[in-house]
């Protein structure tokens, strides 16, 4: 077995086997208490450029099926695991996942303790890392690097507030995502159609729509609201998405223009932040942050409290209590509610504008993977659609 190493930025290093791909790879590193769908974590490009570890010690079990890629490559920048399937077994499964990573390049490393890590990203917050083996853990005379060589590699990585990635990770061009029939052609005439602002999206997401018989268009980041308006859209989506909220200025300015012609609007994740943003609050960097797949977040207007999936490293900083006027240009968004809150610890998790048609949440309603409480929320956008489409 190879050996490979694990280099915090604080200097605290973890030494296992290498897995996956040998070579070296830098990242933000972050935890995901999901117990299932590393399938799903892998490919969702939110995790461009962090190095997630797995909380669940064995990973693998079900193999690499075709079925279950949220995008069509793997996204994270590394992976961390205690122990791997020595054996995948799973009627849907096409090859391990050890072979999987190695074939994409991903590094990872197995055997070393991650509930220690785990408690040391909880306490001290997330931070960059490294991950060295092979060819990049040995000098040109062969022997083991030190560890301040290594620190040093760490320590010029990028750090994640401030990174603005979207552009990395969005469609370079435009595609229709709709329910089609065993023909291939269109099942119906569409109820709805969506322009969905692609930061980062997830299959499912469109995916999630087409159900309901939406015709989504897909756009990239870099669309013009010319763009979007060219889809005839009844409605525009703003995805899931890599990097800091705080970072993205073309997709707020975006984002205001669809909202002062009153479009309806949802947005997940990075969406949700972009809406927050968009309206005037601002957002900050959590300590640890949300990922996993059994957050417990409470919809306040119904005071019904759903189990989620979650993956975000930021927040929207709003005010928890009340109707507060969006702070940009003097209120002139209107009024703006804190829809849904995260239960463990009062995380903003939803936002809904009360003077114009827009609204979003943290969590994720594609629930891919993870529990479906949620999916209410896409059948709530079609009816604003509908509203709208009556209202006009
Ligand atoms: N999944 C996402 O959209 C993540 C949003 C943002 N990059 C965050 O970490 O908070």
């Amino acid at each position: 077995m190879t050996d490979a190493v694990l280099v915090l930025e604080d200097g605290r290093t973890f030494t296992g086997q290498a897995y996956g791909a040998t070579g070296s790879t830098l990242g933000e590193i972050v935890f995901n208490t999901g117990m299932t769908g590393y399938q799903e974590t892998l490919t969702d490009p939110s995790y461009h450029r962090q190095i997630v570890v797995m909380t669940a010690p064995h990973i693998g079990n079900t193999g690499v099926n075709d079925d279950d890629p949220e995008s069509a490559r793997i996204w994270v920048a590394a992976y961390v695991v205690r122990d791997p399937a020595r054996r995948a077994s799973n009627w849907r499964s096409r090859r391990t996942l050890d072979d999987d990573l190695a074939a994409q390049g991903i590094v990872g490393i197995s055997g070393i303790d991650t509930r220690a890590l785990t408690r040391h990203l909880r306490e001290l917050g997330v931070m960059r890392a490294g991950i060295f083996s092979g060819d990049a853990l040995v000098d040109g005379g062969g022997d083991r690097r030190p560890d301040d060589e290594l620190l040093t590699e760490v320590l010029a990585a990028p750090a994640m507030a401030g990174a603005d990635l979207a552009g990395e990770v969005s469609t370079d061009t435009a595609y229709v995502v709709e329910a089609l029939g065993p023909d291939g052609e269109p099942l119906g005439t569409p109820v709805a159609t969506v322009a969905a602002v692609d930061l980062g999206i997830k299959a499912m997401t469109p995916q999630r729509m087409a159900e309901r018989g939406i015709r989504v268009h897909v756009l990239p980041s870099t669309a013009s609201i010319d763009d979007v308006l060219a889809t005839e859209a009844d409605g525009v989506f703003f995805s899931n998405g890599p990097g800091d909220p705080g970072a993205a200025t073309h997709e707020i300015d975006l984002l205001r223009e669809v909202l002062d012609r009153r479009i309806p609007f949802f947005g997940i994740c990075y969406g949700n932040q972009l809406l927050g943003r968009a309206l005037g609050f601002g957002t900050y960097k959590l300590g640890y942050g949300h990922r996993g797949v059994n957050q417990p977040v409470i919809d306040r207007a119904t005071g019904k409290v759903e189990i989620t999936a979650h993956n975000h490293g930021f927040a929207v900083d709003a005010p928890l209590d009340g109707e507060s006027v969006a702070p940009h240009d003097g209120g002139r968004y209107g009024r703006v509610v804190v829809s849904h809150v995260d239960l463990n610890d009062d995380v903003v998790e939803g936002l809904r504008a009360l003077d114009l048609p827009a609204f979003s949440v943290q969590y994720h309603p594609e629930a891919a993977a993870g529990p479906h409480d949620a999916a209410y929320l896409f059948d709530r956008f079609l009816d604003l659609m509908n509203d709208q489409k009556g209202a006009a």
